[in-house]
């Protein structure tokens, strides 16, 4: 039977194939954000405020249905900003996560913040896209890759001035790690059965070149998860859904960020 991951890059073969019938490379390259230098993730992870954390603007999931239905970029990406988020990252495929690559020009132009387009890439085009709608940093995922196509998608993407996060989630995906990549990402989520093991999550990071920033992705809750993380060599968080599924997402954003500092200085 298809798991999740499966179902989605098949749907995202098709939409790849329509969307370059649509709109040719050309007419994406000469879309304005594509001229534009991209901020670093990377700078800003290794010197900016602490935790380091790309908060995510994501409205629905496979594994919860809808967090926050209805959500806009405007009333949340400009706070996750200005809370400072070390980068914030715009799912933008439509079936499974309810985004889409408005959201990210939406993004593009109320903040200056690096911003991470969150989708699942399987085709060069899609990096084109994600930099004429004004990405600076791209999602590369291992277990729907071969480490050849990463090694090809990163150094393009990397022609192009984007940052590369490379996620993975199982030991045998190590060896997609490449030069070309300036991030890993550990998915603490199992994309198969979503089930969450940080430990698991630790064990992979302590396998990773040390001199790769790590991300801990997905499934974070508590700040004590995060000072975990960190404290078994984690540079930086993704959270999604813990933000979303509050109120206010920038406002619960900001309090975990002194929680975290609280829990992190007595520790
Ligand atoms: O979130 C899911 O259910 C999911 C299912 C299948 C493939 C990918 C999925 N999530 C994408 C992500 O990587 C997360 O949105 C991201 O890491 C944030 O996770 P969370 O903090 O748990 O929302």
């Amino acid at each position: 039977m298809k798991n999740i991951l499966d179902r989605i890059v098949e749907r995202k073969h098709e939409e790849v194939a329509l969307a370059k019938q649509q709109v040719p490379l050309s007419q994406l390259q000469n879309m304005p954000a594509y001229q534009q230098p991209c901020v670093s993730a990377v700078q800003r992870i290794r010197s900016g405020a602490q935790p380091a954390v790309i908060t995510e603007f994501k409205r629905k999931s496979p594994s919860k249905g809808w967090i926050k239905e209805g959500a806009t970029v405007a009333q949340i990406v400009p706070g996750y900003c200005s809370q400072q988020a070390a980068a914030i990252s715009v799912l933008t495929d439509t079936d499974f996560f309810g985004g889409n690559l408005q959201d990210l020009a939406t993004a593009a132009s109320l903040v200056d913040c690096p911003l991470l387009r969150k989708d699942f890439t399987i085709d060069a085009y899609q990096l084109h896209e994600a930099k004429a709608y004004g990405a600076d940093l791209i999602l590369l995922i291992a277990a729907i890759l071969t480490p050849a196509q990463v090694l090809e998608l990163a150094e393009e993407a990397k022609s192009i001035g984007l940052e590369v996060l490379l996620e993975l989630h199982a030991e045998d995906e190590l060896a997609h790690v490449c030069e070309a990549v300036d991030m890993v990402g550990i998915n603490n989520r199992n994309l198969k059965n979503f089930e969450v093991n940080l430990d698991h999550s630790i064990r992979m990071a302590n396998a990773l070149p040390a001199h790769k920033l790590r991300i801990a992705e997905s499934g974070i809750h508590s700040a004590e998860a995060a000072v975990y993380l960190k404290q078994h060599g984690f540079d930086g968080f993704l959270i999604g859904e813990y933000f979303m599924k509050q109120a206010d997402p920038a406002i619960a954003f900001a309090e975990f960020g002194k929680q975290f500092n609280q829990l992190y200085e007595s520790v």
